[in-house]
Formats: structure tokens, sequence, C-alpha cells
């Protein structure tokens, strides 16, 4: 057989071809015009450059040469066929990573590490391919988490032990009897760090016990009364949630030590939870933010929820603007969906979690500290921030059949998860074989409840309490999600919308003409600082009680009511059904998660797992013919990233 021979200008047609049939980003391809503009036009370098950027946009925050070397395509989600299709044209290409390495590191436009370094776009490290970016964001997070997680404060461990007893009294009774009490563990943990990785699935407790762990933090800081805290997430939703949750675990516990301390006082003084963006002080139309090393947050204990949702970006600049001397707690369940944005940072920062891997030392501290002893299956050396890491392991909002499938789905057990769906227990239904028309039945007695309220007339908007009515609306339909995997097609966002809006008009429950009409619900889907709306955010339209005629958008923010004018709302789209990503920090009494019919990369463990564990009372799946559930757990997300080695040997 013939060698394949270099030819640049057939590998950018081909380039072009592939972007021409929706298989590569435009992005991708520019991207590697760019690259070679800079120097010489390499064919193995523009066929690197555009994987590169092709990876960066499913989520990988680097490209390993050893991927490269093999043949990419299913990470790219092509056949082989196209994946040599384009090669063949880059020549006789590097057979292995260390070969890759070499031919790249000749390149003008890529810095190795440890060579001159003037600012080259592309970044290699060891074998794993960067865009600088990417590369700069990740040393920043691994040097800042490490930084941290070495710098542990020496604690009174008696006044802790006494405190935790107090916070935690009869948990022995309420919790599990079984094993370490790992909440308990995980506020001693916590209180002796700069860093502290709270994890566990729903209900389990994490919001339960960053509230202890700010009353320990209260009743033990030298300077307690002046601490200043910041609640934070990702999105509106999530904040508003961990506000409300925390609020109401200090007031109970507040019940609870009575007099000795004043947690009523910690409660007034903490304020609003806010979205990161906020907090960082986001500006419009720059990525830089407003705070970052050189003008830090003004906190001393930063909790941030929903951390799965962080992208590395993200992560990087809360890091950057956060003061050495403040304390980070992030909460979050690893095994959700990762970021809609490149990395996977949470799952990253504690895939040891399950594991624990704590050393001798942590051991003593956590048995002084806490009176918890960890069992030997715990011990290990798994590493600096593994002993600023705790997983939370009992879920008490999830023990029925809901709990039960969530837990087989993310071990993987697909026969175990079906046995579950098909056990007829109430709580978790199965639509095997399901049709368009049975989402659409659903969506319609789903979505009563709030179009009742909204078309009986029983609180009219123009002579009862308007925000009452609108808060009982808003509320309503909070109650009731349908998720999908993808975005197009009959199963996807945008077909479903539709259909959904078609058939409660057809019911006569709702009159959508043109794009705004009353009972629209909407997901905004970009920020806008203008009208201080942010993507995620969802709203309902209504009658505006003051403009006759006019339509609203209002948004829950915990319990107060906010609006927009619908005219003033530039990118929204319909949200009677949302995809699984966009629904992460969010709850919904009844949740239905409908699979597509195309199998595909998107259809994951993960996804499933996440859309499961949206619902609190009631969790339905509809589902093609076949086997696309079994296909969909054994499928795991998988995101390139060089995060974990650079914590392992990061120079702090
Ligand atoms: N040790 C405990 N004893 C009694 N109740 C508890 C305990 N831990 C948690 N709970 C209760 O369990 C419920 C779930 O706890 P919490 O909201 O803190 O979980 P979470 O992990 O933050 O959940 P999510 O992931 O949904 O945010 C709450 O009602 C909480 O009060």
């Amino acid at each position: 057989m013939a060698k394949p021979e270099a030819n640049i200008d057939a590998l950018w047609s081909e380039l072009a071809q592939l972007s021409e049939a929706g298989e590569l980003r435009r992005l991708s391809c520019a991207f590697a015009r760019f690259i070679a503009s800079l120097g010489a036009a390499a064919p193995a370098l523009v066929l690197a450059s555009s994987v590169l950027s092709e990876l960066e946009g499913h989520g990988h925050s680097c490209l390993l040469l050893a991927d490269l070397a093999a043949g990419p395509a299913e990470l790219l989600g092509w056949s082989d066929e196209q994946w040599k299709d384009l090669a063949r044209h880059a020549g006789p290409l590097p057979k292995n990573a260390q070969a890759w390495a070499q031919q790249l590191a000749g390149c003008a436009q890529v810095w190795e590490i440890g060579a001159f370094d003037y600012d080259q776009p592309l970044v290699l490290d060891g074998e794993r391919l960067y865009l600088r970016r990417y590369w700069r964001d990740e040393m920043l997070v691994a040097d800042a988490v490490r930084g941290r997680a070495l710098a542990t404060r020496e604690v009174d461990d008696a006044s802790v032990r006494g405190w935790l007893d107090i916070l935690f009294a009869s948990q022995r009774t309420s919790g599990h009897a079984d094993g370490p009490d790992w909440q308990k563990l995980a506020c001693a943990i916590a209180l002796r760090g700069s860093v502290a990785i709270i994890t566990g699935g729903p209900g389990t407790g994490k919001t339960y016990t960053v509230a202890r762990l700010l009353a320990l933090l209260f009743a033990t800081a030298p300077e307690a009364a002046s601490q200043r805290i910041a609640l934070a997430a990702p999105t509106g939703k999530a904040a508003a949630r961990l506000k409300q949750s925390i609020d109401k675990a200090l007031n109970e516990l507040a019940e609870k030590v009575g007099s000795t301390l004043p947690l009523r006082e910690l409660t007034l003084r903490m304020g609003a939870a806010r979205t990161l963006h906020s907090l960082l002080g986001a500006r419009p139309d720059t990525r830089a933010f407003a705070h970052h090393r050189g003008n830090p947050l003004d906190v001393d204990v930063l909790i941030v929820d929903e951390a799965s949702m962080v992208h590395l970006e993200m992560m990087a600049s809360l890091l950057d603007a956060l003061p050495p001397t403040a304390t980070l707690i992030l909460l979050g369940d690893k095994d959700q969906l990762a970021s809609v944005e490149a990395g996977a940072v949470l799952g990253d920062l504690c895939h040891n979690a399950q594991a624990g891997g704590y050393t001798p030392a942590t051991l003593d501290y956590v048995r002084a500290a806490s009176g918890e002893a960890l069992p030997d299956d715990f011990i290990g050396d798994g590493g600096t921030l593994a002993q600023q890491t705790v997983m939370l392991r009992h879920s008490r909002r999830f023990g029925g059949p809901i709990g039960r499938l969530a837990l087989a789905v993310n071990a993987g057990d697909a026969p175990k998860a079906e046995a579950v769906l098909r056990a007829g227990e109430p709580g978790v239904r199965w639509i095997e074989n399901a049709q368009q028309q049975q989402v659409l039945l659903l969506a319609q007695s789903g979505y009563g409840p709030y179009l009742d309220v909204l078309n009986t007339g029983s609180g009219s908007p123009f002579n009862t309490n308007h925000e009452e009515w609108v808060r009982q609306i808003l509320q309503r339909f909070e109650s009731f999600r349908i998720l999908c995997a993808v975005r197009d097609g009959e199963w996807g966002v945008s077909g479903l919308n539709e259909a959904i809006a078609g058939r409660l008009a057809q019911a006569g429950l709702l009159r959508p003409s043109g794009e705004w009409y009353v009972g629209r619900p909407v997901m905004v889907t970009r920020n806008d600082y203008g009208t201080g709306v942010f993507n995620g955010d969802i709203g309902l339209t209504l009658l505006d009680p003051a403009r006759p005629g006019a339509l609203r958008v209002y948004f829950l923010e915990g319990e107060a009511v906010r609006s927009v004018l619908a005219t003033r709302l530039r990118n929204v789209e319909t949200a009677f059904a949302m995809t699984v990503h966009k629904s992460q920090g969010s709850e919904f009494r009844h949740t239905v998660l409908a699979l597509p019919r195309e199998r595909g990369a998107i259809l994951t463990r993960e996804l499933v797992y996440t859309g499961i564990t949206r619902a609190s009372e009631q969790f339905t799946l509809v589902s093609p013919p076949g086997t696309v559930l079994a296909e969909a757990v054994a499928l795991r997300t998988h995101r390139t990233s060089g995060l974990r080695g650079m914590i392992a040997h990061s120079p702090r």
C-alpha cells in the first residue's frame, strides 16, 4: 500500500468539508488556520490543533497525544473512516505519543514546558497538548487547591470535639449507627483547612453539614463575630436553594443550642446567596471579572454549592480572586453531569472520595477533634487534597425507589435499575416504547395545576394580592418538569416544547399567539446584566397589571418575585421541556426524563443519574424501544484533563 503523503491543501479542504457537514465546528477550522498562520503550517500541527479545539467543544481541557496516535475518532464522535480520511492528508503521522510530542515540540507555535516561553498559543505538558488558557487555568487550580490543602491550621481539638458533640447530638439515633458519622467528620476536616470538599448524592446532608460547620466556626474562630461569610452557586436557582436550606438548618440549630451560640445573628449577617458571576463581578463584554488576585473578594469563608457545575475557567477565576486567608468549602455531587463548558473540576478534585485515602495523621486528627474512628478500608495515601475531602454516604431524603434507582444507575447496574423501574412501586414509573403522545399527556396533567390557577381567575391579577397569585403560579410550575437528553428532534427540547404548547392549546389551557403569550414558561439562555437575568433562570409570562395588554416575565428567587417586561428579554427559549444539563441545581416534585431514539455520546450514566436525582417525589422515565437505558448506564462521561496529575505533582 502506498504511504500517505502530506497534502496541506487537501487537508484544509477536508477540514472545510467536515465543517460544512456539521462534523467539525467552524471555530475548530478557524483555530487551526490561526495556528498555521503563526509559523510553518506543518500538517501534523494543523491536524492536532483542529482536534484539540474540537475536543474543547466536547468539554475536554486538553488532548492526550496517546489518543491522537491511536486515532481520536471515538472522542470526536466520528467513524474510524472519517478520521482516516482526514489524517491521510497530513502525511505519515507520528506512531505514538512520544513521537507526537517530539514533532509538536519542534513547532514554533507550541511551548514545551521548560523551553523558551514567548507566549505561544499551544502548550505541550509532557504528553498533553493544551490551549494555553486551559493549561494556565489547570495550573492555577492545581496550585491553589494543593497550597490550600497543605495549609492546615492549628485546631483546639478538645474544644472542637465539645462543640461537635453538641451540634451533632442525637445523631446516633437519627443517623446511621454503622460506620463513622461522615457529617461530623466533614466538619472537623473542613475546620482545619483553607479548602474542603464535601461531596455526596442528593439528600446526604451537605447543606445540613455546612450549617453545622458555620456554627462550629462561629463557636471556635478567634474573631467569630466579624467573620465575613459568603454563599454562592453557579446559577441563581441553586444559590436561592442554598440560602433557604442553610437558613432553615441554622434556625433549627439555633433552637437546639439555645443561647450558647447566637446563631440567628449569624443567619442575619450572612446576606443573600449569589451566583458566582455576580460574586466575582462579571462585566458585560469581557471575560475578566472585577475581582481577581489584585482586587480579591472581601470574604473569610466562601461556600460554593453545586460545584459539579463549575467549569474550569470559572474555578480558576474563583480561586484567583479568593484571598489566601479565606476558607473555601465546595459542596456538590461528583457523580452528576460535569459542567457544560470544558473541565470536570469537581470530579477531578474528588476522584478519591469514595475510597477515602486518609493518612494516619488525618486519622489521628479526626479522632481527636470529632471522636470518630475511620475503618481501615478508608486508610491510605490518597494525596494532599484527599485529606480535605469527605464524601457523605447516607441519603436521608432518597430512601425509596427513586433513591434505589439512582444508586443502581450510579453503580452502572442496568439490570437492577430496570428491576426498580419495573417493580411498579409508587414514586417510579417507566413508559417503554413510548410515543410522543404519552409525553404530551404527562405534560398536560403535570402542568395542569399552574394552568388551573392561571385560567380559573380565582386570583385575578387585578383585584387580589398580585404578588401572592404570581408566587402560587410559579411554585406550581416549579413542581413538574420534562427533561430531555438532546436539543433537537421529536424527543429533544425544541420538538417537545412545540408539541407541548400545541397540546395545551388544543386542550384550551393556553392560547399561544406569536412568540409571547400568557402562560409561556421561558428559560434565559444568556446572562443579561441590563435586565438582571442570568443563563438558566426560568420565568413565566403573565399579564402586566400596570399596563393593559403588556406581558411581563416573572421569576421566583427563593420566596421573592421579580419581573421583567417580556419585550426586553432577548435570549430566551420556551421551557416546558429543558435539557438535563440545564436542570442541574433544581429539583421538581415530579420529573419526567425523556430519552431519545438515537444513541450517542451524550446519553451517559451521569446524564441519567442527574435526571433521576432531580425528582423529589415522582420520577417517570420515557424511553424508546430497545436497550437505550442499559447502553446509557454503561457509558461513562469521559473528560480529558491534566488536573489530577497537576495536583499530585504541583510544586508547592
Ligand atoms: N444528620 C441528620 N439528621 C437529621 N436530619 C438530617 C441529617 N442530615 C440531613 N438531614 C435532613 O435531610 C434532608 C436533606 O439534607 P440536605 O438538604 O442538607 O442534603 P443535601 O445533600 O444538601 O441535598 P441536595 O443535594 O439536594 O442539596 C434535610 O431535610 C435535612 O434536614
